[in-house]
């Protein structure tokens, strides 16, 4: 049987065109390595899974101009993960091999991963090397918590800020890996794995790699994922809206109860229906619209919705719900506090509608 190697290690980029969502870094790595204006610290920060380590790795051989079979690369390239050799003598043991020049090429790269893992001790001996390294070494530092590492640190550096990649460039990515692989997936479903890694690839790369272990067709659809991820299908929220807009609140106290009962929890629902309605609100402006980050044909969906409600209405709703997420915590009988926000909820566009109207008419309603 061949043996599974996870996505995250097969499709590891292995140039920097390869790599998704940080041109601002990559295009002044290429360019300060043209140039010859590469800094000899390098501090590369930001959330899990975003690129740092495999950024890092691509720079070690760029530097060296070794390609990606070249022997040489891995007598060159150092790699400590501080997470689990933190300790004042691992530094120390890192100090003593950079005062020895490289055997091959020009740089001896030491990458430290998880730098802000180090301890006290370490980092202060550490100092003096990142202060006047010997010409030929180059340290790449990389951490997800930039504020956890000593300011004489930070200011040897020169800094990376990587960024969580957006929805629509994951799902993209996704998609060009389904390919190569032969796997049909859903656009739809790619988006909701996308949403689900919050901007981390890696993430993204392991979840899909679960839902394709799940579907023994190696098709990827919409309903397998929302089943495998216990994510609410959007067609509820698309449902609640229009009950809400016609005031039905019996269908939206029954859509309530047919969600708990299928497991999912009523802060989720009530975080779900504020980011929808939140979704109806940016659809209503086209210079707005592609803060939504959804698929085109669902994005056609949201923007007929939203075409049936009122500004006003949305500003409230949102207002409502949000206060029903913000207190649910703290409520003592919590499917009776979102319910509550679902009777306010449902009386909201017939309170928009009549304060819209002009005086006159108003006067006749209320007598
Ligand atoms: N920007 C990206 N472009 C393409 N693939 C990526 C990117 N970011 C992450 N990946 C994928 O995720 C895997 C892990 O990425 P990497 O180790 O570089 O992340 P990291 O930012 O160093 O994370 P951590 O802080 O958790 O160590 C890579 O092997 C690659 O498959």
């Amino acid at each position: 049987m061949e043996k599974f190697v996870v996505s995250a290690r097969k499709y590891r980029p292995t140039g920097f065109d390869e790599v998704v969502g940080q041109e601002h870094i990559t295009t002044t790595l290429k360019n300060a390595i043209d140039n010859n204006q590469l800094a000899q610290a390098l501090l590369f920060c930001g959330p899990r899974g975003v690129g740092k380590t495999t950024c890092a790795r691509i720079l070690a051989k760029m530097i060296n101009k070794f390609d990606e079979n070249s022997d040489g690369s891995s007598l060159n390239i150092f790699e400590l993960d501080a997470a689990s050799n933190n300790s004042v003598d691992d530094i120390r043991n890192l100090i003593d091999q950079v005062r020895y020049p490289p055997q091959y090429g020009k740089y001896k790269v030491y990458i430290i991963d998880e730098v802000h893992m180090l301890s006290n001790a370490a980092f202060n001996a550490f100092l003096k090397t990142l202060e006047e390294p010997p010409s030929y070494a180059i340290f790449i530092l990389a951490t997800t918590e930039k504020h956890k590492v000593i300011p004489t640190i930070l200011s040897r550096c020169q800094i990376f800020d990587f960024n969580r990649i957006q929805v629509a460039d994951i799902a993209r990515h996704l998609k060009g890996i389904a390919d190569r692989e032969s796997i049909s997936a859903e656009e739809e479903a790619l988006h909701l794995i996308a949403q689900k890694a919050d901007g981390a690839l890696r993430d993204a790369l392991s979840i899909f790699d679960l839902i394709v272990t799940f579907s023994s067709d190696r098709h990827v659809t919409y309903q397998s994922t929302i089943s495998n991820l216990h994510i609410l299908d959007y067609e509820y929220y698309f449902k609640v809206v229009d009950h809400l807009l016609t005031e039905n609140l019996s269908q939206v106290l029954l859509i309530f109860d047919e969600i708990l009962k299928q497991g999912f929890d009523g802060h989720n629902f009530i975080v779900g229906l504020s980011e929808h309605l939140r979704n109806l609100l940016v659809c209503k402006d086209n210079a707005t619209v592609d803060l939504m980050e959804v698929p085109a044909n669902t994005k056609e969906k949201y923007i007929e919705q939203a075409n049936k409600a009122s500004l006003s209405f949305l500003l409230t709703a949102l207002n409502i719900a949000n206060q029903c997420d913000l207190s649910y915590k703290s409520s003592k009988n919590q499917r009776l506090h979102v319910e509550l926000a679902l009777m306010k909820l449902t009386h909201v566009n017939a309170a928009v509608t009549l304060a819209a109207l002009p005086s006159e008419e108003l006067k006749k309603k209320v007598v």
